[in-house]
């Protein structure tokens, strides 16, 4: 027998589409799913052990000894000591730990650990989180937050320089971090410098060092006795001056510039013979004019960003708040810049040569 119309039968009924295609991208027009992302930039696999670690480290309540921790590699060594690449052994999370060698007197050292408590304590997802601290052999050792893809050096060292969609992401974060440091927290970091400057693999930029000169100059008996490097040091404390909150402001406005033309920024050019000579050097942060973003090669919002960090008259400088909604950061915010692009073509530092 013959059907009235065979094709009615035939037909598929076909779900109605109603999710339209947005639900599935996130804010930043990314598809996810899984480990898998992808927008007009490209695509990125996250595999789905990166993706489960916290990024704030809140929920993470282990109980830490030293022999809980085996050491991967040496992945830096600074002033005041090394930098390991440590593994838990038994949630096998990775960790930096950095050991800083100082034979102190137990009174300073119990201030010292009573000082970085109160580190421990930070709740901003801009300054690298300090887990434990411990004083052992005449060490103090600090299982730090490991960031893995090292310090701004790190990048600078591989890309030369930094574009300025890139900047004024990483100027934000950084600048998020200050606002929690002099705002909330009431400290001056005192050492903002490209190796202080720490990024990883998901694109988050990250202060580090919090307290640690601090602690480093009052170990040695003088509140401003200072170790490292001085070519971030604003004039006020080279001469000796007092100095506020504005003087990372300073540190910053250099950093950033370095990043943007490739080399610190009171090196004339790129092949001047030599560094100055360490005095020559105070002598010219102190004396000279302050170093500007050439208006030739760089944005006028980037220029008037440079010049509201660095001014000699720490009175004159930006705060960190003001700055984060200075025109250089605003121009880029809904722009879709993604830094994991940048720092997804660097190679890990934990994977240099030793
Ligand atoms: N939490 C971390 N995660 C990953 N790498 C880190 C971490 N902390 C430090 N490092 C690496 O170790 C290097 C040395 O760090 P450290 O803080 O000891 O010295 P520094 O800042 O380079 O110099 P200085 O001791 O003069 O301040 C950094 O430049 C960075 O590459």
């Amino acid at each position: 027998m013959k059907t009235k119309n065979p094709l009615k039968q035939l037909k598929l009924s076909l779900p109605v589409q109603e999710t339209p295609i947005t639900s599935f991208l996130t804010a930043s027009g990314t598809f996810h799913e899984g480990g898998l992302f992808l927008n007009q930039k490209g695509l990125r696999i996250i595999s789905e052990e990166e993706e489960s670690l916290p990024s704030n480290g809140k929920d993470l309540d282990l109980e830490f000894s030293l022999e809980d921790l085996e050491t991967i590699k040496v992945i830096g060594k600074g002033s005041g000591g090394v930098v390991q690449l440590v593994r838990h052994k038994w949630i096998g999370r990775l960790f930096a730990l950095k050991i800083i060698q100082m034979n102190i007197q137990e009174e300073i050292r119990k201030q010292i650990v009573q000082e970085l408590k109160i580190n421990q304590a930070s709740q901003c997802p801009h300054v690298v989180i300090c887990y434990h601290s411990f004083y052992h052999n005449g060490a103090i050792s600090l299982v730090l937050e490991y960031m893995d893809r090292g310090s701004l050096v790190d990048v600078i060292r591989q890309v030369k320089t930094i574009l300025e969609p890139y900047l004024a992401i990483v100027c934000k974060q950084v600048l998020q971090g200050l606002v929690y440091l002099h705002h909330e927290r009431h400290v001056i970091h005192r050492d903002i410098k490209p190796s202080n400057l720490l990024v990883n693999q998901k694109g988050e930029v990250k202060i580090t060092d919090f307290g640690v000169s601090a602690m480093l100059a009052s170990s040695m008996g003088q509140r401003d006795t200072f170790v490292g490097t001085y070519n971030y040091m604003s004039p006020e404390r080279i001469s000796g001056s007092t100095y506020d909150y504005s003087s990372d402001i300073w540190s910053l406005g250099i950093v950033v510039l370095e990043c943007a033309i490739g080399r610190f920024p009171y090196l004339q050019s790129e092949d001047q013979q030599g560094w100055p000579s360490f005095y020559e050097l105070l002598e010219a942060i102190v004396q000279r004019p302050p170093p500007c973003a050439p208006s030739d090669q760089f944005s006028p919002e980037f220029c008037s960003f440079i010049s509201a960090c660095i001014q000699k008259d720490p009175r004159d400088r930006a705060s960190s708040l003001d700055l984060l909604s200075h025109p250089f950061i605003k121009k880029f915010e809904d722009k879709d810049v993604d830094l994991r692009i940048l720092v997804g073509s660097l190679e890990a530092p934990a994977s240099f040569p030793s």
